[in-house]
C-alpha cells in the first residue's frame, strides 16, 4: 500500500487537505485536484491505484449528475480505473447507482477515518488482484476481457486484440479492413466524419492495434485550445516563460513520445497554429516555449475533423502542405443516416449494454421503433443513438422499446415550414438555447442531449456568443 498512488478530486479544498492528511499515513502518494476538468489530463499522464471522486460539485450540488458524468469520463479514459465516490448527502441510493455505473465503492461525508482508509485499501487491493488475474470478474460482475468484448460502456481503451470488436456496424467493415492494414505502419491518418460518428474510437483502435500499443495514446482537442494555450499545451514550456509558468511543463508531443498523438478538430486551427504545427511535423522536434533547446519526438500522428478540409484548402483557410502531411491515409466515417442497415445492430448493442449497466429488463426494440429510427436523420449520429437508447432503457416501462419510449429531436424533414426557411445556424442556436434552459446551463447534460462533445458545445456557445 505504501507505494500506491491515489488521486482525490473534490472542489472543496478543505476536504482535499483533510483527506490527504489522513490517507498520506497509509498510502504512497496522494495527488489532489480541485477542478474535475483536469481529470482527462491527469489520467492520461499518470497511473492511479484508486481515484476518490466527489459526486456533488458546486454547480450541481445535490443530484450527483455532474459526478456521474465525471465517473463516465474516467471510465471512458481508463476502463480499469478504481473509482471511489464521495457523497455528502448520505444518499445511499445514489451511491448504489454509481456502483452500477462502474464505481467500486463509496464514502459518506463526513467520513469515519478507519472506514475511509479501509474502503480505499479495498479499492487498491482489488485493483492489484485484477492485475494478477486479468480474467477474474471485477466487482461489478464483468471481467476486463468481457468488458472489452461486450463493450459494456467502458470500452474506450479496450484490449488491443479486441478493440476492433467495439466498433459496431457492418457498414464499417471496409474501414476496419483499412485499419488492420494501416495500424501496424507508422503512416499518418486523417479521420473525417460528422460529430459522433466514431472518429475518436477509430483513432484509439488504430493505436491499440499498432506496434506502439504499449506506449502512450495522447489525445488533444486542438479546436478547443486558445491561441495563447496552443503552444504551451502542445510543445510545453519552461519555468518563467510567461506569468503563469511556475514550473517546467512537458507538452503533449513529448508526452506522446514513442506512442500516438491524436489531434482532434484539426480543421479549426488558425493560420498561425497551422504554421507552428507544420514546422514541428517537418522537423520532428519540439522546442518548449521559453527554451531554445529542440527535443526530438517520435510520434505517430492521427488527426480528425468534422469539417471538409478540401473545401477549406480551396478557400485558403487550411494549408495544403499541412493537409498533405497529415492525410497519408484518409478514413471517412459515414453518418448514421447513410448506414440505416446498422441501426438494429447498434441499437441492440446499446440496449444490451445499458440493460446490464442499469439492471433493467429491456431486451429489444419493436419493428415500429426500428422503422422510425430508419426515417430519422440522426444529426448527432451514433452518440445521439447511444444516449437515446440509454435514456429509453432507463425509462421504458416494458421489455421491448417502443416509439413512445424514444425522443427524436425534431429533424429537418418534419420541421415546420418556418423552421425550414431558417438558416441552419439559427436552428442550431435555438436548439442550444432550449437545451440550456431545460438543463439550467449544465454543459454535460446539454451536450448529452444534443449529441455533441462538451468541447463541440463550448465552441458553439462561443460562436453564438452565449
Ligand atoms: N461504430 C460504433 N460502435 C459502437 N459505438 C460507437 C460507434 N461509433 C461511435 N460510437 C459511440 O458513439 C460515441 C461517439 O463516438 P466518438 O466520440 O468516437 O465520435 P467522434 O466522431 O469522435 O465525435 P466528435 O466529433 O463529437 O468528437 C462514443 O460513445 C462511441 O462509443
Amino acid at each position: 500500500m505504501q507505494d500506491s498512488r491515489l488521486l482525490l478530486v473534490d472542489d472543496d479544498p478543505d476536504v482535499l487537505l483533510a483527506a490527504r492528511l489522513l490517507l498520506k499515513r497509509h498510502f504512497g502518494s496522494i495527488d489532489i485536484e480541485k477542478n474535475p476538468e483536469k481529470l482527462p489530463f491527469l489520467l492520461n499522464n499518470n497511473q492511479y491505484d484508486a481515484i476518490v471522486l466527489d459526486m456533488n460539485f458546486e454547480r450541481d450540488v445535490s443530484s450527483g449528475r455532474e459526478g456521474f458524468a465525471w465517473l463516465d469520463r474516467i471510465l471512458d479514459i481508463d476502463p480499469q480505473a478504481r473509482v471511489v465516490l464521495f457523497t455528502a448527502y448520505g444518499d445511499v441510493e445514489m451511491a448504489v447507482r454509481a456502483m452500477k455505473a462502474g464505481a467500486v465503492d463509496f464514502v459518506l461525508k463526513p467520513w469515519q477515518n478507519d472506514k475511509f482508509v479501509e474502503t480505499i485499501r479495498g479499492a487498491v487491493s482489488a485493483g492489484e488482484r485484477a492485475k494478477d488475474r486479468p480474467g477474474e470478474p471485477e466487482r461489478n460482475g464483468w471481467s476486463a476481457s468481457e468488458k472489452a468484448e461486450k463493450g459494456t460502456g467502458k470500452t474506450r481503451k479496450p484490449a488491443p486484440s479486441s478493440s476492433g470488436h467495439s466498433l459496431i456496424g457492418n457498414a464499417l467493415s471496409p474501414i476496419l479492413d483499412t485499419i488492420s492494414r494501416v495500424a501496424p505502419t507508422d503512416a499518418n491518418v486523417l479521420i473525417l466524419g460528422e460529430n459522433g460518428t466514431g472518429k475518436d474510437m477509430v483513432a484509439r483502435t488504430i493505436h491499440a492495434r499498432s506496434n506502439r500499443r504499449d506506449k502512450p495514446f495522447v489525445s488533444v482537442d486542438v479546436g478547443a485550445l486558445t491561441e495563447s494555450l496552443f503552444e504551451s499545451e502542445l510543445f510545453g514550456h519552461v519555468k518563467g516563460a510567461f506569468t503563469d509558468a511556475r514550473e517546467d511543463r512537458v507538452g503533449r508531443f513529448e508526452e506522446a513520445n514513442g506512442g500516438t498523438l491524436f489531434l482532434d478538430e484539426i480543421g479549426n486551427l488558425t493560420p498561425t497554429q497551422q504554421a507552428r504545427l507544420l514546422t514541428v511535423l517537418q522537423q520532428r522536434q519540439v522546442t518548449r516555449v521559453g527554451s531554445n533547446k529542440a527535443r526530438p519526438v517520435d510520434i505517430r500522428l492521427i488527426c480528425a475533423t468534422n469539417v471538409d478540409l478540401g473545401e477549406r484548402v480551396a478557400e485558403k483557410s487550411f494549408r495544403q502542405d499541412l493537409l498533405y502531411r497529415i492525410n497519408t491515409i484518409e478514413l471517412t466515417l459515414p453518418p448514421l443516416r447513410q448506414r440505416t442497415d446498422d441501426l438494429r445492430l447498434l441499437a441492440e448493442y446499446f440496449i444490451d449494454r445499458y440493460a446490464r449497466q442499469y439492471s433493467r429488463p429491456v431486451t429489444g426494440l419493436s419493428a415500429a421503433l426500428l422503422a422510425e429510427m430508419k426515417s430519422y436523420d440522426w444529426p448527432g449520429n451514433v452518440r445521439e443513438l447511444q444516449h437515446s437508447v440509454e435514456r429509453a432503457v432507463i425509462l421504458a416501462p416494458g421489455t421491448i422499446l417502443e416509439p413512445a419510449d424514444f425522443v427524436f429531436r425534431k429533424s429537418t424533414a418534419t420541421a415546420s415550414p418556418v423552421m425550414q426557411t431558417m438558416q441552419i445556424d439559427d436552428m442550431e442556436r435555438q436548439l442550444i438555447q432550449r437545451a440550456m434552459q431545460t438543463h439550467q446551463g449544465n454543459i454535460t447534460d446539454v451536450a448529452r442531449e444534443l449529441g455533441l462533445s462538451r468541447q463541440a458545445l463550448y465552441r458553439r456557445l462561443e460562436k453564438f456568443g452565449m
